[in-house]
């Protein structure tokens, strides 16, 4: 873990029953510039925060009257703003998983690494936010910091402002993430295809002390299976045929930031044992390295699989799971908080008009119907290029429902009668049915293949990897011919 920024002074307290580790974190904090309190056991670290104000506590998870995490939630509870570091014994990832569920900011594995320790401390003080003014003042200072409702940094807001939506849901989803925004506790974004999972990660992120960090998105499912480990853990020079350089990976370039791993589902089992250990251990070992490096990410990720149902299933490892889903959240399907529509269709309108130097139609409230009348198994990214398409169909200054057009169909291939097309791959309309024998057999053969494609991709909602297993193709396969037929994939540029 690497320190970036030296701690502004603060006010800290060192709760450990054992005298010799008391000592080793004071004198280290001390050196830090640091005013230290100690404290053996739960009572004597009460009786010290009720007195004292402080603004950060480490704890040691054992104490001879009880565990370190009762502190934890007496100061949730008594809404304190002191963040909270706790020291778990090797390998016990349970009680670390508990210490962040619980609201501590972070946790550190015996035996505690002191640069790890001085990195944690600086980054909870990073993370406390300040209303102007009532910074915390050192050991002697003012009598009360309590929980400071502080809006996030100018990013983070805009990064909420970015995720369109009124829906009673949405305005609890983005209270969460303010708040989440302020541990290192990982996050797992659940929800459907298009639902912004991403746009969720990224506000996450935006809210958080590491805003001025990497944010690295991965996807899990499109990488080859025999490239993943150099793509997370980097490579040394020679470790593979081709590696002629040392190259980082997704750890090492998302050093201080988050690292986002999207579509966490299609993570092949071996590959979860490893990022398992990297989370558990904090270090990775790049292949062909013989070092190991310590990383210091905050890791969100997201499916649109239902992971529990994978975990009983035994395609997932229930302990990697156990890890990555300390806070969860879920973002419902569009067709769950439809109120959330007319306030989308209008900011992607704009977006999508903003993009293309058009003028914003107005949409007809006939439009709208159409719109709520279907289920958008897509989601906001299905919406958004049904709009698209929209734009370049429509003639007038009002978008009406002939211009969301119907599902395209061609012989032998069935279309949902509910289902509006994906995007503007759809949108070069075959005006008459296929003739038997077509004057440009390759252009009949494509739009046929693209028509299969499509259906495959919206019946595994939108996934790469599963729509290429359905038709028995490989990813590269799917990628090729996605490219290849000009399909507008929904996030392309996600995909890595
Ligand atoms: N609430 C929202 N407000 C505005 N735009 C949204 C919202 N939700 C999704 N979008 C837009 O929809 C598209 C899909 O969003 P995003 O990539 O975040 O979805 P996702 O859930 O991560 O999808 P997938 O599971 O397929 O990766 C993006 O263009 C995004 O900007």
């Amino acid at each position: 873990m690497a320190v970036t920024a030296p701690a502004r002074p603060a006010n800290i307290l060192v709760v450990d029953d054992e005298p010799d580790l008391r000592t080793l974190y004071e004198l280290t904090l001390l050196r830090e510039g640091h005013s230290v309190s100690a404290a053996g056991s739960l009572s004597e670290a009460r009786d010290l925060l009720s007195r004292q104000r402080f603004d950060v506590l480490i704890s040691d998870m054992r104490l001879p009257d009880g565990l370190g995490l009762e502190l934890l939630r007496e100061l949730a509870q008594a809404q304190r703003a002191e963040k909270c570091i706790v020291i778990t014994a090797y390998g016990s990832a349970e009680n670390a998983v508990e210490a962040l569920k619980s609201g501590a900011f972070d946790y550190l594995t015996k035996p505690v690494d002191l640069r790890q320790l001085r990195a944690a401390v600086v980054e909870a003080l990073q993370s406390q936010r300040q209303l102007p003014g009532s910074g915390p003042e050192g050991a002697n200072g003012r009598q009360g910091t309590s929980l400071q409702a502080a809006p996030p940094p100018p990013g983070g807001i805009q990064a909420l402002a970015r995720i369109v939506g009124s829906s009673t849901v949405m305005g609890q989803i983005k209270a969460r993430i303010e708040k989440v925004a302020t541990s290192m506790a990982p996050v797992l974004i659940q929800g459907e295809s298009g639902t912004g999972k991403e746009l969720v990660a990224r506000a996450v992120h935006e809210c958080s002390h590491r805003a001025a960090g990497p944010f690295v998105a991965v996807n899990c499912g499109a990488i080859p299976e025999n490239l993943i480990e150099a793509e997370f853990f980097g490579a040394r020079k020679g470790a593979y045929t081709g590696a002629s350089h040392d190259r980082e990976g997704y750890f090492q370039a998302a050093s201080g930031g988050t690292l986002f791993l999207d579509e966490i589902g299609d993570l092949p089992l071996a590959m979860q044992a490893k990022l398992l250990r990297v989370i558990q251990e904090r270090r990775v070992r790049p292949l062909g390295g013989v070092q190991e490096e310590s990383v210091d990410v905050r890791i969100v990720s997201a499916t649109h699989r239902d992971l529990a149902a994978m975990v009983r299933n035994g395609e997932f490892r229930q302990d990697l799971y156990y890890r990555l889903n300390v806070i969860e959240l879920r973002i419902p399907a569009l067709r769950e908080r439809r109120e959330d529509l007319g306030p989308l269709v209008q900011s992607l309108l704009q977006r999508l008009c903003a993009e293309s130097g058009q003028v914003m139609p107005e949409v007809s409230p006939e439009s709208l119907q159409w719109l709520a009348q279907h289920d958008l198994p897509g989601n906001v990214r299905e919406l958004e290029n049904l709009l698209q398409r929209a734009l370049a169909l429509s003639s007038g200054d009002q978008l009406m429902p002939e211009d969301f057009g119907e599902p395209l169909k061609l012989s032998g291939v069935e279309t949902a009668p509910d289902q509006a097309p994906a995007g503007p791959a759809t949108a070069p309309a075959v005006a008459a049915p296929a003739p038997d024998i077509p004057n440009d057999l390759q252009q009949f053969l494509d739009e046929q293949e693209r028509q299969v494609l499509l259906k495959a991709l919206r019946e595994c909602d939108f996934n790469r990897t599963a729509a290429a297993q359905r038709l028995g193709l490989n990813l590269r396969q799917m990628r090729y011919r996605i490219q290849r037929l000009g399909i507008m994939m929904p996030g392309d540029d996600d995909a890595i």
